[in-house]
């Protein structure tokens, strides 16, 4: 096979200490019209002169601070403080990929790290890996079926798992206290290897399924002799809210998901529950976010046998308005307190709205992201496999996830009907700053 003699996956040459380090990001790519400069902020803006698209979520299609745009060209930008895809407006895809890292040189690693951060760099503003096309007797530099197609608004996002943090690369001093093991969680007991865990995440939003698509690929196939894909999901419909602003979409049980999420211009939630602060026990991890995937499949086909009256019971909410049962319209605050005729609680206290508020968990919140996923029909049994791949960021997973699904795994009554079958807990450090930076810098080149 011809290995590809291309800026996306040929990094300029390993240098030994972090202060002879230089990526590619910033050199070959930089050749190739890498990046223009570091713009701080996740605005969305629009980099051509299009009149604005008829959006088919029904979103506007501009958000606070930025202009209209046409949705193909809208870009997300990658470089700043923190990573975007976080408290980005969740875009209408996703492809989330887990990957396990083969190689034990530590400078080889963070090599695919800045070669991420620059294809990254260049995927989020609509550009393939390189302006060349390549050699005609060598393979194309990038594989192309985005070409033409747009940004999307795209946003990818890396993390780090706990299992990256051994005797390979130097790290088992660096794992954050945060990303230690759960220990038992519930839904544990279902969960299958084979979508479970992982070194390294990558998740891709945007608002076009092949935009998604193309940048995993191609950071896949820019990681070959470094890491190997392990697993990977693709989600064909946000199942959350975290703009202000965007409609509630509805999950694959058909209730709308997201009501109640922490959202984007509540700075004071986003800073007290999703963003890591001074307080962490590692300071690379200042400014970045913790992710929780549980890929969590629905049995729909029972699913769709209940009455109304007991999905809307095991939510505690209106299926159609979203309102909660002690009524109201969708945002109207849930009264926990309210009792029916028969003097029982009207909003059951197994119901998933009542299991997993803050009322119930000493106060804790999530930033939830997750998405509508199928992977077509189960060869086995015959039915949909198809459901919820939940997504949620948070300071410390040990006092938030594990808190939730700690509640929720005892009684809630929406267990009857889901059953966790994947997922993990990665690390996203801060954002990447600049051309030449990569993520998590600060892990490889300071001490802690
Ligand atoms: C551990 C965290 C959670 C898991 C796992 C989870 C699974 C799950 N949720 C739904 C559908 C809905 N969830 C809703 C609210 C809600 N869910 C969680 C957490 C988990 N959900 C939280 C923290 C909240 C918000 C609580 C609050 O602040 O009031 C809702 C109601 C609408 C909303 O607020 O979004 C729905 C609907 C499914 C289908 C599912 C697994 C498949
Ligand atoms: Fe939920």
């Amino acid at each position: 096979m011809t290995t590809p003699d291309e800026p996306g996956t040929q990094p300029a040459p390993p240098a030994s200490g972090p202060s002879r380090r230089r990526f590619l990001g910033g050199a070959a790519l930089g050749a190739a019209g890498l990046v223009g400069g570091a713009a701080a902020g996740y605005g969305i803006r629009a980099t051509q002169d299009r009149p604005a698209a008829d959006t088919d979520s029904g979103e506007p299609s501009s958000v606070a601070g930025a202009v209209s745009v046409d949705k193909a060209a809208a870009q997300v930008d990658f470089y700043g403080e923190r990573q975007a895809g976080i408290t980005t407006p969740q875009q209408e895809r996703l492809m989330f990929a887990s990957l396990d890292v083969t190689t034990t040189d530590a400078d080889e690693l963070q090599r695919l790290l800045g070669r991420w951060a620059a294809m990254a760099a260049r995927f989020t503003q609509g550009k393939p890996v390189s302006d060349s096309p390549g050699k005609p007797l060598a393979p194309p530099f990038d594989t192309g079926e985005a070409e033409d197609l747009g940004a999307y608004s795209l946003t990818v996002t890396v993390g780090f798992g706990a299992s990256l943090f051994d005797d390979r690369f130097g790290l088992a001093g660096k794992l954050p206290a945060a990303l230690k093991p759960l220990g038992t969680v519930p839904g544990d007991t279902t969960m299958r290897e084979n979508f479970t865990g992982g070194d390294l995440c990558i998740q891709a939003c945007a608002d076009d399924p092949q935009v998604v698509f193309h940048a995993v690929r191609n950071m896949v196939r820019a990681a070959r002799g470094t890491a190997t894909l392990r697993w990977s999901q693709l989600g064909f419909g946000r199942a959350s809210a975290t703009g202000a602003g965007q409609t509630t979409p509805r999950n694959l049980m058909g209730f709308k998901d997201g009501t109640n999420n922490i959202h984007a211009d509540d700075t004071a939630a986003v800073q007290e529950f999703v963003w890591v602060g001074d307080e962490t026990d590692q300071q690379w991890m200042n400014g970045g976010s913790y992710l929780v995937a549980r890929k969590i499949r629905m049995e729909i086909e029972s699913w769709d046998t209940d009455d109304l009256e007991d999905q809307e019971k095991i939510f505690g909410r209106e299926k159609s308005s979203g309102a909660p049962l002690t009524g109201g319209e969708e945002f109207t605050a849930i009264d926990f307190n309210r009792t029916g005729d028969d003097g029982e609680p009207v909003i059951d206290i197994n119901s998933h709205v009542r299991l997993s508020s803050p009322e119930a968990n000493g106060g804790v919140r999530l930033l939830r992201r997750g998405y509508n996923y199928t992977d077509g029909q189960d060869p086995d049994t015959g039915k949909l496999a198809a459901g919820l791949f939940f997504i949620c960021y948070q300071r410390d997973p040990h006092a938030q996830f594990k808190v939730v699904q700690a509640r929720l795994g005892s009684t809630d009554l929406l267990n009857e009907y889901i059953a966790h079958i994947g997922g993990g807990v990665w690390a996203c450090p801060p954002g990447v700053t600049a051309a030449g930076d990569w993520f998590g810098k600060r892990l490889f080149t300071e001490n802690s």
